[in-house]
């Protein structure tokens, strides 16, 4: 069965058609790439996945069941900049998560409990290489640093799907290739689901088992705001990772 499945959606605001007639079935532990022009609506399709946006048309189902409505632990988000909180540690920060969830009122944790939390937080601070900037505040950390910390804030709840929008599109090249082997890493080792938003192919075909681009197909000056962008090729990756050390691009794929 799809861990997600997204029937028929289509996302309009005021008037202006986003996104339309949006049908894909996501695999369960699949890494998936989304990609296309700028301003084509990834982000829209991302921000309706993680229950920040509800689709104008059509369903989204996460296990079998319509989304509930807004964001929740099964969903981990790293957005491009600013996931984290500026006045919290990195310990504090990766805790954060869990306290959530646990006291949902108060986002506080005491005792046993906090000290679990804490404990779990330093876990995935180890995962994600912050180890040893525990105690360190975000504005203290690099750009990869505090996308590694918004990485582990984001992984531990367990989410069923991590959603990344554009989460390397900032940083500098040298960094996102240690990023993309962190990226891989967790994804191999957590089977979670993925679903990435990117406007880069090579970056796409390195990391994905899929690749999904978005396209508004009538662009005409008198169509814009009628039509919305739709899926144009959606592409099975076969062959990947070990062609970026030979210094090939770009992966074969087969358009499923
Ligand atoms: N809350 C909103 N209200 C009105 N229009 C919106 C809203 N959010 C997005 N849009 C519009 O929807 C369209 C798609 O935006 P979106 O950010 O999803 O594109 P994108 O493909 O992620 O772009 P980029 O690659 O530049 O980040 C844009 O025209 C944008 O102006």
């Amino acid at each position: 069965m799809s861990i997600i499945s997204i029937r028929d959606v289509w996302k309009e605001y005021q008037g202006q058609v986003v996104l339309e007639r949006i049908n894909l079935e996501i695999e369960p532990g699949s890494f998936n790439l989304i990609v296309g022009a700028s301003g084509c609506g990834k982000s829209t399709l991302l921000r309706m996945l993680l229950g920040q946006e509800q689709p104008s048309r059509g369903e989204i189902l996460l296990d079998g069941k319509v989304l509930p409505p807004e964001p929740g632990p099964d969903r981990g988000v790293v957005f491009q900049r600013y996931s984290v909180f500026p006045h919290l540690t990195v310990r504090e920060n990766v805790a954060l998560g869990l306290e959530f969830i646990q006291s949902p009122i108060v986002g506080k944790l005491f005792g046993g409990a906090r000290r679990r939390a804490i404990e779990k937080a330093e876990q995935y601070i180890e995962l994600v290489g912050l180890d040893g900037s525990e105690d360190k505040y975000p504005s203290a950390l690099s750009g990869g640093m505090q996308q590694r910390l918004a990485i582990a804030q984001a992984l531990i709840t367990k989410p069923k799907v991590l959603l990344l929008d554009e989460p390397f599109g900032a940083l500098d090249p040298g960094i996102r290739g240690d990023m993309h082997d962190l990226i891989i890493r967790i994804w191999e080792e957590s089977k979670t689901t993925i679903f990435m938003v990117s406007h880069d192919l090579s970056e796409a075909f390195y990391l994905g088992t899929r690749l999904v681009t978005l396209d508004r197909r009538r662009n005409r000056p008198e169509e814009q705001g009628l039509y919305g962008a739709s899926i144009t090729h959606d592409i099975a990756i076969t062959r990947r990772r070990e062609n970026r050390h030979r210094g090939i691009e770009l992966a074969e794929g087969d358009v499923l």
